[in-house]
């Protein structure tokens, strides 16, 4: 479905100014090669000025790569750029173009630019916004919601006009439990019934964890792993991760409870163990069995998440670490 081959867009130095230095120039994608399969959710993933906006942008075609290709459902987008409005939805991180319309004339317009007659932008305006629970909020104007109200809306807008391709950017960002869901219904929906291909931006690792099917991290501009959330999690072995949490001070008189001291990261009243899980096994039964049981508040048992690799990612160790 994409392909993107050896991408590159550096942003040019800043000029010295007095008293400051000129800014370096940033290579904010860096030779980015990416696959993405006909209907999967692709997520990306990365800390802050990773390059995730700045991919985003050139994939959409808002931006000029200075070097490498893209080919999105067999159009060459580095040549072609304006084809990328007829291919994807694009639900950037702002809203701007559409704060002064009501919810309903968002949804509208978008569907008329992109092509629908009157009739067919009215009736797929209503239907989207009965989907997403925003029928009431159709009377006001985008400028005039709550933040999570607003990216609800700007969503809404986006899936009018059925694109194969939505590209979103931290979609849920702001957006209570029920938006949330709404959001991801309405994604699996497309997707078991159209074939939706996603690309999703995003921070969040958990919800990242639940919806992706395949994820890239990105840092410093470079795709640093891209498997699926369960092969990366397999990156950081089949460690689990035992959370004892003390009622008061921790019993280190008891032997059991000594011997795990070392391996312990210790937070107020809280232990955190990363251990094999044989090891982890026994720790749980050696302090809930024994006379420590007594002084324990609460104790969890946990396989890796994405977020505990994510961060065992972080910092630049993981190269060599990309996957097919
Ligand atoms: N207009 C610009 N001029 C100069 N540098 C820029 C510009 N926009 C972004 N950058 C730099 O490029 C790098 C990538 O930024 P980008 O916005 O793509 O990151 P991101 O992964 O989307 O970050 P976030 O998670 O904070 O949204 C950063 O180092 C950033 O400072």
């Amino acid at each position: 479905m994409g392909t993107v081959r050896g991408l590159v867009k550096s942003y040019p130095a800043g000029r010295a100014r007095r008293g400051a230095p000129a800014a370096p120039a940033v290579r904010a994608t860096d030779e980015v090669d990416l696959d993405i399969r006909r209907g999967e959710i692709f997520g990306l993933l990365g800390p802050n000025g990773a390059g995730k906006t700045t991919l985003v942008r050139q994939l959409t075609g808002l931006m000029r790569p200075d070097a490498g290709r893209i080919e999105l459902f067999g159009h060459d987008l580095v040549r072609h750029p304006e084809r990328a409005a007829r291919l994807l939805a694009y639900l950037g991180q702002e809203s701007t173009a559409l704060d002064e319309l009501t919810v309903a004339l968002a949804a509208e317009t978008t569907g008329r630019l992109r092509g629908l007659d009157p009739r067919t932008a009215r009736a797929e305006r209503d239907a989207v916004l009965e989907e997403l629970g925003l029928t009431a909020l159709a009377a006001r104007p985008l400028k005039k919601l709550s933040g999570g109200q607003r990216r609800l809306a700007c969503f809404a807008a986006a899936l009018v006009g059925d694109r194969p391709l939505l590209i979103l950017d931290e979609p849920t960002t702001g957006m209570d439990p029920v938006a949330r869901r709404a959001v991801w219904a309405a994604v699996d929906r497309r997707r078991a019934e159209r074939g939706t291909t996603v690309l999703l931006v995003t921070h969040n690792v958990i919800e990242a964890e639940t919806v992706l099917d395949r994820v890239a991290v990105l840092e410093a501009g470079r795709v640093i792993a891209c498997d699926t959330p369960a092969g990366l999690k397999s990156l950081v072995g089949d460690e689990v991760r035992v959370d004892l949490v003390w009622r008061d001070q921790p019993p280190l008189d008891a032997p059991e409870v000594a011997a795990l001291r070392p391996r312990a990261q210790e937070a107020g009243r809280r232990w955190s163990l990363r251990l094999a899980p044989a090891e982890a096994r026994a720790a749980v039964a050696a302090v809930t069995g024994g006379p420590a049981f007594a002084a324990l508040d609460d104790f969890t048992l946990a396989t890796p998440s994405l977020e505990d690799v994510y961060l065992a990612l972080g910092g630049g160790q993981a190269k060599g670490l990309v996957k097919g």
